[in-house]
């Protein structure tokens, strides 16, 4: 898991980095910036590229600066740098790098107040005006600079976060930032990428390596983790050599009604290509020719029959399309102390019962999207307000939430978050969360802690979802992604 931080936990790591490795200030300044310089130079790879670099006068400006001399060093000769002196400070290693600018043919020109900027006829911006040490919303001069570069409407590269937005904390509604095509942002993504509110400052990020002491920033506490691929290969254990479909265990899944059997047939199936040895589905009987139809593997069980046959279960997810059928679930509750896979309309019948929820079985999963979240648990005015409830409440009941998006926030009962990697936006359609649920209790069923089977379900989920589009697919059905399910599993492992 690579540990994101936080913008003060980042600058411990700058600091460290600089005292134990006795790298100088300025020379991990220059690192960064070479490191951009390589991206831009992959981003744009024809020289005669006029780009215009916008520099503040703090840190992310010195970055700004050296990008500047380092693409002219190999051999880009169309740039000019902007300096926005809105006010006196200006931090050592800008001023360091400004010295060795003058020795450079580059036009550098410094701007008093905002009011005088030429237009833009450069084809890149980099954006280095602010970065991580922001501390308040862009204003006067600060607003008026991101304004007319936005009003530029050019290729903006911004240099480790589009400035004005802030590393991590609540995005309020409509503040103004740097609008950037792609930020390369330095050794680790910030938080604030991750939340939906930053679709308005970014299109897209990469992370570039500057050198900083990575065993330092794994040791710093980190309440938040980006789930990779290692992560994944960890997790997952191959199929024996002498197994039988009682190992991989029996999975239920709860789901259906006569006008949503849809649902409940999707669940299914991604328990079923996800490779529990069993699986069955209680839904109502006007299922039952769909069901055969769809995937003659699974079995039916009967809502008369759950009491008997509860024991049988290694897992039981319930809820996709569940309708009326909802109302059962208090005395499904006392049937069991196995955690559960609580999605979709079970959600919403759980909403403002509160003595219900803390009935649910310990580490049980709940996959709420953002509505049914809301529904949950009450109305957020942002996403980071959102995960932070859902922080308290996965620790309260001691469940997994995992709270779905375009990065899912997969939160644990010790209140700490793994975000999930994975998933396009192809697959922003109908039925993907029942496609997740069954393949939730499917992983379960199979053995995998409640943790486990999160995290891997989520990452297999999205990772099925890139390889169909890695595959040409501009958009992937919830019924195609339960097809691409095992090959998404055997890239981790047969
Ligand atoms: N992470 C690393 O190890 C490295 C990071 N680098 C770059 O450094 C910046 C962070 O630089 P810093 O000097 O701390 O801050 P900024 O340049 O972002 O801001 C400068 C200064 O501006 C003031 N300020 C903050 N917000 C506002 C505002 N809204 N309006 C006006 N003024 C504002 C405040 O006083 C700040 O101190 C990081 O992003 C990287 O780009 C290193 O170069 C390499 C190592
Ligand atoms: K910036």
């Amino acid at each position: 898991m690579n540990s994101i931080l936080t913008s003060a936990q980042m600058r411990l790591a700058d600091q460290h980095t600089i005292e134990v490795t006795s790298i100088a200030s300025i020379d991990l300044m220059e690192q960064a910036s070479s490191a951009f310089v390589t991206a831009v130079m992959q981003l744009y790879p024809d020289k005669n590229t006029s780009i215009v670099v916008c520099c503040g006068t703090g840190n992310n400006g010195g970055d700004g600066l050296a990008i500047a001399r380092l693409l002219q060093v190999r051999g880009y000769d169309a740039i000019t740098v902007w300096i926005a002196r809105f006010n006196s400070y200006e931090s050592d290693d800008f001023a360091f790098n400004l010295s060795r600018l003058y020795h450079t043919p580059i036009a550098v020109t410094e701007f008093f107040p905002a009011d005088q900027l030429p237009d833009i006829h450069q084809h890149v911006v980099i954006d280095a005006l602010l970065g991580s040490g922001l501390n308040k919303p862009l204003e006067g001069d600060w607003l008026r600079m991101a304004q007319h570069i936005n009003q530029a409407n050019r290729q903006t590269v911004a240099v480790d976060i589009p400035s004005g937005l802030r590393a991590d904390g609540a995005i309020p509604e409509g503040e103004y930032t740097v609008r950037a095509h792609e930020v390369v942002t330095f050794q680790r993504p910030k938080l604030s990428f991750f939340f939906p509110e930053s679709a308005n400052s970014m299109d897209a990020f990469q992370v570039v390596d500057i050198g900083l002491d990575e065993d330092f920033i794994e040791s710093l506490p980190s309440d938040f983790g980006l789930v990779e691929a290692a992560d994944i290969q960890r997790i997952y254990r191959k199929r024996k050599p002498f197994s039988h479909k009682g190992t991989y265990g029996h999975a239920l899944i709860i789901a259906g009604s006569t006008d949503t059997m849809g649902a409940a047939l999707l669940s299914c199936g991604a328990s079923l290509y996800s490779g529990a040895g069993l699986t069955s589905a209680c839904i109502p009987k006007e299922g039952l020719v769909a069901l055969n139809a769809s995937h003659p593997e699974v079995m039916y069980c009967s809502w008369a029959d759950l009491p008997y046959t509860w024991g049988s279960f290694d897992a039981v997810g319930i809820g996709p399309g569940l309708g009326k059928a909802c109302d059962n679930l208090p005395t499904i509750l006392t049937y069991s102390s196995k955690p559960l896979v609580v999605d979709a309309d079970a959600l919403s019948f759980l909403g403002g019962k509160t003595a219900l929820l803390k009935q649910l079985p310990l580490h049980s999963i709940l996959t709420p999207h953002m509505k049914e979240y809301d529904r949950l648990f009450g109305p957020h005015g942002n996403w980071w307000d959102r995960v932070q409830s859902a922080r308290e409440q996965a620790v309260a009941l001691q469940a997994i939430i995992v709270l779905k998006n375009r990065y899912t926030f997969i939160v644990l009962p010790d209140g700490t978050v793994r975000i999930n990697p994975t998933g396009n936006p192809a697959m922003a359609s109908g039925g993907m969360g029942d496609v997740l649920t069954g393949m939730l209790v499917s992983f379960l069923a199979q053995g995998y802690d409640p943790q486990e089977a999160a995290v891997l379900a989520c990452y297999l989920h999205g990772a099925a979802g890139n390889q169909l589009v890695a595959a040409g697919m501009a958009v992937v059905p919830a019924s195609r992604l339960i097809a691409e399910l095992p090959r998404a599993i055997a890239s981790v492992g047969i």
